[in-house]
């Protein structure tokens, strides 16, 4: 059981807010989607409303990554969004950030520096152990409660999404609220269930093909995306130099291995690509997997016509789809075909849901809608459709309680 900001008495409450407002962002620093930073406005609206005293956490990016950067921009769309004056300060538990939280006042606003700036929130911690690191340490003296809305977060186990419910009490956010109630009362979607697993986050991806086909929740998983390249190399195809270098690059050359392992066990229940498509003379190109390797420089970059008609035939029969991950790299006019074709084919299906920060935006872009749910969270949603405890929700059901 999880108090929500209904059991939590908000005037004159410092409130630390984790929001998850990790947006895809513009070559000149400026956001290029500003959707999760709305899921987010009902909580901090009625949090303000009702007199509370907001601090904004957040992460944005991963370090090292293009766009890991300032929180800035996102604390100036808030303010637009939320039609009254939101504070930034380039701090996140510093001096200059407690004094900028202690100087709040009822209905006011700060938003405090990009979590991930501190190296300690990049570690996955137990409660006990995040509730000492310095991010929680320092904060928490100037907070009264906290609130968890950043349901997209809550499958990592770190220090500002874990350690507060430990020293104070945690009330989930009116995002996490309903990601909760749609996503914990789908326990008996209509079978066949397909997995569509895309995008670049191929550790995570891995990790949930493997529990959706060990705990049988899975009839097939379609890949796609740099998921579906890191299965064809691990099938023996081979994809070039540029596609493999990428793989090398993101670190997830490992993945390989893991990959191979799950075709080894569960090969049968596992869609490969049929076909890639690469940028030859500035165009989209398209190659079946028995012409590759491509020519020198040319990466797969999105699943190609074939696949697409193999992929759409398994959904025909499909009872439920679960989506996570552009099929392509969307974001270039030639490889966004797969994403849209995929997701399109989807909403045919009795209950489709998707996740993800860029798949939405994805989605947006090309106008692809009628889904049962699209949640604000892609690994999240997916790790709690496989049925495991997210430990960011654990957390808040063992908070401790108000005094
Ligand atoms: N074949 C590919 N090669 C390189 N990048 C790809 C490929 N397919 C998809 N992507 C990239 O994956 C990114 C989105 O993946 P991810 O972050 O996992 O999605 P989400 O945020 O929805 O979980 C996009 O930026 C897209 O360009
Ligand atoms: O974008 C996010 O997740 P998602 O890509 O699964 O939607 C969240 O902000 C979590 O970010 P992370 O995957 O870098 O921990």
């Amino acid at each position: 059981m999880i108090d929500t900001l209904d059991d939590l008495d908000v005037e004159g409450t410092t409130v630390g807010v984790r929001v998850d407002i990790n947006s895809p962002i513009a070559d000149d620093g400026s956001l290029a989607d500003d959707a999760r930073l709305r899921a987010h406005v009902d909580t901090l609206s009625e949090l303000l409303e009702r007199g509370g005293r907001v601090a904004v956490l957040a992460h944005q990016g991963r370090p090292g990554g293009d766009d890991f950067g300032t929180l800035s921009p996102h604390a100036d769309r808030l303010s637009d969004l939320l039609g009254r004056p939101v504070d930034y300060v380039d701090a996140t538990f510093s001096q200059a950030a407690r004094d900028a939280v202690r100087s709040l006042e009822d209905g006011d606003c700060v938003v405090l520096e990009n979590t991930r700036f501190y190296s300690e929130e990049y570690m996955e911690f137990d409660p006990d152990r995040a509730a000492r690191t310095q991010l929680v340490a320092n904060l928490a003296p100037v907070l009264d409660a906290y609130v968890n809305d950043a349901f997209a977060a809550a499958h990592r186990s770190q220090p500002s999404l874990v350690g507060f419910p430990t020293v104070m009490p945690g009330y989930a956010g009116r995002v996490m609220e309903s990601e909760l109630d749609v996503l914990g009362s789908i326990e008996e979607t209509p079978e066949p269930r397909i997995y569509v697993l895309g995008g670049a986050k191929v550790p995570d991806s891995i990790d949930v093909a493997w529990s959706v086909l060990e705990k049988d929740l899975a009839d097939h998983i379609l890949t796609a995306g740099v998921v579906a390249n890191v299965f064809l190399i691990a099938d023996g195809v081979d994809l070039g130099d540029a596609s493999s270098d990428f793989i090398y690059e993101q670190g997830y050359w490992d993945e390989i291995d893991r990959a191979s392992d799950l075709l080894d066990a569960y090969g049968d229940r596992i869609a490969l690509p049929r076909d890639v498509a690469v940028d030859r003379d500035d165009s989209r190109h398209e190659l079946g997997v028995n012409a590759l390797p491509p020519q020198e420089g040319e990466a797969a970059m999105d699943i190609g016509s074939s696949t697409l008609a193999y992929y759409e035939r398994l959904l025909e029969d499909a009872g439920t789809v679960i989506l996570n991950g552009p099929a392509g790299v969307f974001e270039d006019d030639r490889f966004e075909l797969g994403t849209r074709r995929l997701y399109g084919a989807a909403t045919d299906v009795p209950t489709s849901i998707v996740g993800g920060g860029d798949t939405a935006s994805a989605l947006r872009r090309l106008g692809v809608e009628g889904f049962s749910h699209v949640s604000t969270g892609g690994g999240a949603a997916l790790q709690m459709l496989t049925a495991d405890q997210l430990p960011a929700v654990s957390a808040l059901e063992r908070t401790v309680d108000a005094a």
